[in-house]
């Protein structure tokens, strides 16, 4: 049975997206139940980022639904958003977790603790005082994941956050969201690369055109593709 104050499942039903005179999101729908990791994957100008803001509402359908839990508050403090380019104010580390807990309306004491247990976890204790921006790109996209973090969502939207790092900060930014999952988070990211795909997803959205072409547990998706598109995405024939 469902956890009552839980926002999951979450379904998105027949939702489009217009712009430029075109469908870029095309009759999507799926349904995200609590638990695993769901990577939407698929080429460049699939409309993957667009479907993620869409479900962390940045974005209004053109024509659809996007609908939280039966009851539950959907707002947005349950569920987090990580970008491709983390935006870094310019300020410390800390402060960047002090302000988005406070744009939460989490109060003082509650919100140094948070603070403080979140650069702790995620390894950035030492760079608390530190200017966020002058980070490297991997430490940034670590300090966002820290952030979105200390607002405890149940879920966690990531749009390519590694597409920017280096093999290393790649591998631990993966570590650190195989511990989310593993913590009870429920993660949504995109990516368009396949060893990442492969490496992390529990289940697969594969996306091409704007339309949702493909939805399997990725051991499946993997092994046996179920359609054309998939098939030359994984053989690396498909581009846009
Ligand atoms: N607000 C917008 N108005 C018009 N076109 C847009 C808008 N946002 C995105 N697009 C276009 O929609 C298509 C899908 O964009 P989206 O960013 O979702 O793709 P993506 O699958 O995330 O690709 P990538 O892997 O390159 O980031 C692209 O052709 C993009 O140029």
């Amino acid at each position: 049975m469902r956890d009552r104050s839980s926002i999951l499942p979450l379904d998105v039903r027949s939702v489009v997206f217009h712009g430029d005179g075109r469908r870029l999101v095309d009759g999507v729908s799926f349904r995200l139940p609590a638990g695993g990791l769901t990577v939407l994957l698929g080429p460049n100008g699939a409309g993957k980022s667009l479907t993620l803001r869409l479900c962390h509402g940045l974005l209004t359908p053109s024509e659809g639904q996007i609908a939280w839990a039966p009851g539950a508050d959907g707002g947005t403090r349950r569920h987090a958003m990580v970008f491709q380019k983390p935006i870094m104010l310019r300020r410390s580390v800390e402060a960047n977790v002090l302000h988005a807990l406070a744009a939460a309306g989490v109060a003082g004491p509650e919100r140094r603790e948070r603070c403080r247990t979140a650069l702790e976890r995620f390894g950035l204790a030492d760079r608390a005082d530190q200017a966020a921006r002058l980070l490297s790109g991997g430490e940034q996209q670590r300090l966002a994941i820290a952030r979105a973090w200390a607002l405890r969502p149940e879920l966690l939207f990531l749009d390519e956050p590694t597409s920017q790092l280096d093999p290393a900060a790649t591998r631990q930014i993966e570590t650190l969201l195989t511990g989310l999952v593993a913590e009870g988070i429920t993660v949504m990211m995109s990516t368009h690369d396949l060893g990442q795909a492969r490496r992390l997803a529990s289940r697969v959205l594969f996306l091409h055109r704007g339309r949702l072409v493909e939805d399997a547990c990725a051991t499946d998706f993997f092994a046996a593709p179920a359609t054309s598109e998939a098939r030359a995405f994984l053989a690396g024939d498909l581009i846009w």
